[in-house]
């Protein structure tokens, strides 16, 4: 990350009361004023505070059009386009300076990561308007001295099992290798990285990763994410001296929509969604120890 701006950022997000909580008579205990998020006790009315680099409020203040957009309707509200202003723009902005960046989404399951990350049908998230906005730019540069590469990656860990997305048929055993080279850092072994020209490239290597995508439905989200996924697009850079050598400039943007952490009286979770429920807490587990 460059020194001029911090190198870790923290957002969250409130999303709107889905049919169960609205069935239950749910009430909001969540207030958000700028940066500062506030939670009330139900029952004594006591409240704490928290600051974050941002807080977004996309409970409501919104209206649903006929194509299924959720567009602004109160000042207040959040809108996709804004977390990526905030977020994901920041994370481009570095990857043209040849910095690594990675973006996690974190939470409860079924509270609205994989909306956050990858968005679901019109209302696109901050992987798609990340690689967007990459190639709007890669397609207006005319400087003949500078080839501009981009390739993709996806991958999901599912029970501690690393499993490449863009390839259709699920090992029933093994997984991925992750190695470590000195040069390199850590890589997957044989894991695709496929070049792509173009948004709609992307666009559809990320539509066959999500379908290839462990999801079941829980009595918390109907549509759960049961792995971690990491998008990876490596962008290179070479650029043609005067002295004819190309030099690289190179950066991977990782782009990480994390399983919900659930507990098992709420998810309803028995046989494979329990065992898929407890990976996933003992993997978010560590990998707050990790971070901490
Ligand atoms: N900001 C939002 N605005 C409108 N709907 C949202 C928003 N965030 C989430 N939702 C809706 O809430 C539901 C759950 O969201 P999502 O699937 O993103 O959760 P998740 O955190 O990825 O869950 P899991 O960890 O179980 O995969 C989805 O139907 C999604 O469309």
């Amino acid at each position: 990350m460059p020194s001029n701006s911090d190198s870790v950022k923290v957002a969250v997000r409130v999303r709107p009361f889905n049919q169960r909580e609205r069935n239950a008579g749910s009430k909001c205990v969540i207030s958000m004023n700028g940066n500062s998020t506030t939670i009330t006790d139900p029952d004594s009315g006591q409240t704490k505070a928290f600051s974050f680099d941002h807080s977004y409020w996309s409970h409501d203040g919104f209206t649903e059009t006929k194509d299924g957009v959720y567009m602004r309707e109160a000042d207040h509200y959040a809108d996709q386009r804004q977390v990526f202003s905030d977020l994901g723009k920041g994370v481009l902005d570095n990857a043209w300076q040849g910095y690594n960046a990675a973006l996690f989404a974190y939470g409860q399951t079924g509270s609205g990561k994989s909306y956050s990350m990858i968005g679901y049908g019109p209302n696109k998230g901050i992987v798609p308007i990340t690689c967007e906005e990459l190639f709007k730019v890669i397609e207006s540069n005319k400087d003949k001295d500078k080839q501009l590469q981009v390739s993709f990656s996806m991958l999901e860990i599912y029970n501690e099992k690393v499993r490449d997305l863009l390839v259709k048929s699920k090992a029933e055993t093994g997984g991925l290798k992750i190695r470590q080279d000195q040069k390199a850092g850590f890589y997957v072994e044989g894991l695709k990285h496929v070049p792509v020209r173009n948004y709609k490239e992307i666009e559809k290597l990320m539509e066959q990763g999500t379908v290839n995508r462990t999801t079941a439905s829980t009595n918390m989200n109907a549509t759960s994410s049961r792995s971690h996924m990491v998008i990876t697009i490596r962008f290179n850079q070479v650029i043609m001296g005067a002295d004819g050598k190309s030099n690289t400039r190179s950066s991977d943007i990782n782009l990480v929509d994390l399983a919900g952490s659930e507990r098992s009286s709420s998810t309803g979770a028995t046989g494979d969604r329990l065992r898929e429920g407890s990976a996933i807490n003992q993997s978010l587990s560590t990998l707050g120890n990790v971070i901490r």
